[in-house]
């Protein structure tokens, strides 16, 4: 096989990607195991039999063409698609071996335990103390508000830029501050799962390198799923890649589905199926 371009660019050449690749740990502890997942809205099929496990404290990324899923998946792990009226989640999504989607299971408390950070950055129009005081708030915490808004943003690398003004409007922040202050407002609630919906698709480069430096620093306590349009984001971030793509059946319906899930570099050095060699090359997507 050609050595591939990871810069997703249509008609992508044979350069060497200018990447160095997270090493993936075993899956022994696995976070998430998924079964037969397949996700409908109303009648139609969107993400057909889904199988995989996500390892704890990796990151996991998600890519493909538009429309083959990668959302619809991201959502089931925190049972978002529940917010979707006509969605229905078929198959079996174990988190620490427990149905994420059993009758005695709480979605609030499933939603607080696997946090989501969205696409464009959505701070509360409030402070910026507000916005991450807020969720343990709610939540009944106890404990020094203070202490625990510095700890946060200090964990979010946002402290040091913030600290004179916490009082002033989040949205006064520029984008990729505000996509820090989303992330810190999911860990502040002290979740154990961070799903991302690509988080810097709005960002620029730096504000980017900004968000990825951060993502590696908090998969050390953090399992994080990401996905991601940019091919080499998803190269130097994450320890294992989830290639989807989209079927067409005879009547013109298109269905996402799981075609490679490997450790990152494999897929991006030495993929197993031809459609992923092709997409990571840019010959098709
Ligand atoms: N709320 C919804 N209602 C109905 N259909 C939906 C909904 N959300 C997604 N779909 C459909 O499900 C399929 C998969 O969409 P999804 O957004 O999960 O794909 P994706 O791979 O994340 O796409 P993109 O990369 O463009 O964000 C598409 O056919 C889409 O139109």
């Amino acid at each position: 096989m050609t050595t591939p371009d990871t810069s997703g660019a249509a008609g992508g050449g044979t350069r060497t990607p200018q990447v160095s690749y997270r090493q993936a740990r075993s899956l022994a502890e696995a976070v998430f195991e998924v079964g037969g997942l397949s996700v409908f809205y109303g009648d139609h099929e969107a993400v057909r039999d889904v199988n995989m496990s996500i390892g704890d404290r990796q990151i996991t990324a998600m890519i493909g063409p538009s429309g083959c899923g990668k959302s619809t998946v991201l959502r089931c792990f925190n049972r978002m698609n529940d917010l979707v009226p006509t969605a229905r989640v078929h198959g079996k999504i174990h988190y620490h071996n427990e149905d994420l989607y059993g009758r005695e299971v709480d979605p609030i408390e499933v939603r607080r335990r696997i946090g989501m950070v969205f696409q464009k950055p959505n701070p509360f129009p409030k402070s910026i103390y507000d916005n991450i005081a807020y969720g343990p708030r709610v939540g009944g915490f106890k404990g020094n508000v203070d202490d625990l808004v510095e700890e946060t943003l200090t964990h979010a690398a946002l402290w040091e830029e913030v600290k004179d003004k916490l009082k002033t409007s989040a949205l006064a922040l520029s984008g990729g501050q505000q996509q820090r202050l989303c992330i810190a407002r999911t860990i502040a609630v002290k979740p154990e799962v961070i799903l991302m919906d690509e988080p810097c698709s709005s960002l620029d480069p730096i504000a980017t390198a900004k968000i990825e430096d951060l993502m590696e620093k908090l998969a050390e306590e953090f399992t994080i799923i990401v996905v991601t349009h940019n091919m080499q984001q998803a190269a130097r971030v994450s320890h294992r890649t989830a290639f989807f793509t989209a079927d067409v059946d005879d009547k013109g319906e298109r269905h996402g589905r799981l075609v490679e899930y490997d450790e990152t570099a494999r897929i991006f050095s030495n993929p197993s199926d031809r459609r992923t060699e092709d997409y990571i090359s840019g010959r098709f997507g």
